[in-house]
């Protein structure tokens, strides 16, 4: 079986490292002309995935404008997580879970194990109540090949206090977290299943990546006001392993699929080294 990080590098290698999300914000069903109820939301998640999964290695619905919609909003985050599936796309469902060990199980059960109705091949996690609780879920997510994404030092302007806090151990807060998920990439190859995320808003030099051997999801890309230049100067040149995500700033874009691809590609030619 291929583990998540080597699937992640072949695909990557071939698409580019944009991950695009797909983020069903009410205004942007307005702006796309489609009423906000869940045929709304099915046409425009549906027409996003069509025009987008295609071109991208790694595709990120975000749970939380589908759970909006109750089981009908469920129904079709399925139906996004199999179509891009089946244009060969890693499918990262941000979900941001985190909870107690044994309620963590249960989640992981959810969207990492074979045969749930969403199982997907990654899934965002938060780990501030403690990284420990997480170890059920990333145990799940390598016997199935699967990927987990602990959030680290997030690009949204409130989380610095916390995660820039220095722990007991004397490091940041974030920094912990980044040696932590480091500890269990480390031997594998090209790269490891367990990412971290870091935003691409962040000031330079907080973070020390050099021993994560995994993915670093990079929001904060477009809509949230970092710039291409600004991802190459927190991570390289080369943004090895780094999936820059953006979300509204290609969605708004639609419903042209022609318009949505072109954002994908235009996107795609600024991020190369
Ligand atoms: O885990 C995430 O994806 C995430 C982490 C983070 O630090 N910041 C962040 O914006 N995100 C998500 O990335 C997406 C960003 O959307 P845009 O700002 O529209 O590109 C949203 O789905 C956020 O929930």
């Amino acid at each position: 079986m291929t583990h998540f990080g080597q699937r992640l590098a072949a695909l990557t290698g071939q698409r580019g490292q944009l991950c695009a999300g797909v983020d069903p914000h009410p205004g942007l069903l307005d702006a796309w002309g489609l009423p906000r109820d869940a045929s709304g939301l099915e046409r425009f998640a549906l027409t996003a995935t069509e025009a987008i999964a295609p071109e991208v290695a790694v595709l990120k619905p975000q749970s939380a404008f589908f759970e909006a919609y109750g089981a009908a909003g469920i129904a079709v985050l399925e139906r996004v997580v199999a179509l891009a599936r089946q244009a060969g796309t890693l499918v990262l469902l941000d979900v941001k879970r985190g909870d107690i060990g044994s309620t963590m199980a249960a989640y992981a059960a959810a969207y990492l194990a074979d045969g749930a109705p969403l199982a997907a091949d990654a899934i965002t996690v938060s780990p501030y109540l403690g990284f420990g609780s997480l170890e059920p879920t990333l145990e799940l997510a390598r016997a199935g090949g699967r990927g987990v994404i602990v959030l680290a030092r997030t690009s949204n302007p409130e989380a610095a206090g916390l995660q820039n806090a220095v722990s007991a151990e004397r490091t940041s807060v974030a920094q912990g977290i980044v040696d932590a998920v480091s500890a269990r990439n480390a031997g594998l190859s090209p790269l490891g299943d367990t990412g971290v995320v870091v935003g691409a808003t962040i000031g330079s030099g907080e973070l020390d990546l050099s021993a994560l051997n995994g993915p670093v999801l990079a929001p904060g890309y477009g809509a949230q006001g970092a710039t291409a230049d600004d991802l190459k100067r927190l991570f390289g040149a080369g943004l090895s392993g780094v999936l820059p995500a953006s979300s509204r700033d290609i969605l708004k874009h639609g419903p042209d699929p022609a318009a949505l691809r072109a954002a994908v590609s235009r996107a795609q030619r600024e991020l190369r080294p």
